[in-house]
């Protein structure tokens, strides 16, 4: 078992004491590509908690709180929460979770959505896995998923298509945008698309590893301060 995924933040690669933000793996996909699949091995090899955003709104709808009716409606409609709802669910399941690394699977969803958790929270996604699979093979699996769910009839799938490609497709493109985003092909058997889900994490885990890249940048200017520091001491510090 792999579990050492700790993808450092900017704070420690500059060594600074300022306080430890959790890594977030944002995953991204269309409805029924298989997200929560994989986020059940992702958690089992690499030590991460997972939380659906999916899952915490049915979860606010089964508590009875205030807001069931209206975020089951909207996802009776296939549409997209408001985001005020979704991160502060989010962002207390992090809190009490003990744990500082998280796959958030399904969100965001929108741009408002992104927007949001940045700002509420403060934390920016370390990278953004998308399971990229055609239309009628999610359809396929969707209706094959017998979860009960109330969303998972052809009506409200189609519409759950129609906002993918409209709000969330253009998420992903932004991540894209700025190098964020890791694509797995997600129309393979769940072991082959897993297979390809470690290889993301292992290769992380590669570049945060005491010889990596980041830990390197970070000892050279420690010891090039010291060489300075010893210099001036020996009162010989010229041309530094
Ligand atoms: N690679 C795969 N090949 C075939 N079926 C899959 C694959 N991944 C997931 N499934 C099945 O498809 C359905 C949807 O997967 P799920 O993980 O719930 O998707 P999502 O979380 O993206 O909506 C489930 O019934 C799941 O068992
Ligand atoms: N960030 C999110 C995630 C889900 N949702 C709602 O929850 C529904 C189900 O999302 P999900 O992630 O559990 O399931 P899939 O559509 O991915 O299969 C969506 O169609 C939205 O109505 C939302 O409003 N905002």
């Amino acid at each position: 078992m792999e579990t050492d995924v700790g993808v450092s933040t900017s704070e420690e690669a500059n060594g600074s004491a300022a306080k430890k933000k959790p890594t977030v793996v944002f995953v991204l996909g269309g409805p029924g590509s298989g997200k929560g699949t994989q986020c059940a091995y992702i958690v089992e090899h690499f030590g991460f908690t997972h939380f659906s955003a999916g899952d915490l709104l049915r979860g606010e709808i089964d508590s009875g709180s205030e807001n069931g009716l209206m975020i089951k409606s909207m996802m009776n409609e296939g549409k997209i929460v408001p985001s005020e709802v979704t991160v502060k669910l989010l962002q207390k399941a992090m809190e009490e979770s003990g744990n500082e690394k998280f796959l958030i699977d399904g969100f965001p969803r929108n741009d408002e959505n992104r927007a949001a958790f940045a700002a509420v929270t403060g934390i920016e996604p370390a990278f953004v896995l998308f399971f990229d699979c055609p239309e009628e093979e999610m359809e396929r699996r969707i209706l094959n998923r017998n979860q009960g769910r109330d969303d998972d009839n052809i009506e409200t799938i189609r519409k759950r298509f129609k906002v993918f490609l409209q709000s969330s497709l253009p998420v992903v493109q932004y991540y894209e945008s700025i190098g964020k985003v890791h694509k797995i092909d997600a129309a393979r058997p769940v072991e082959e698309v897993f297979e390809s889900v470690k290889a993301v994490f292992t290769s992380i885990n590669e570049k945060v590893k005491p010889h990596g890249r980041v830990q390197q940048k970070s000892t050279l200017l420690k010891l090039q301060l010291k060489w300075k520091m010893s210099f001036l001491r020996n009162g010989v510090c010229k041309g530094y």
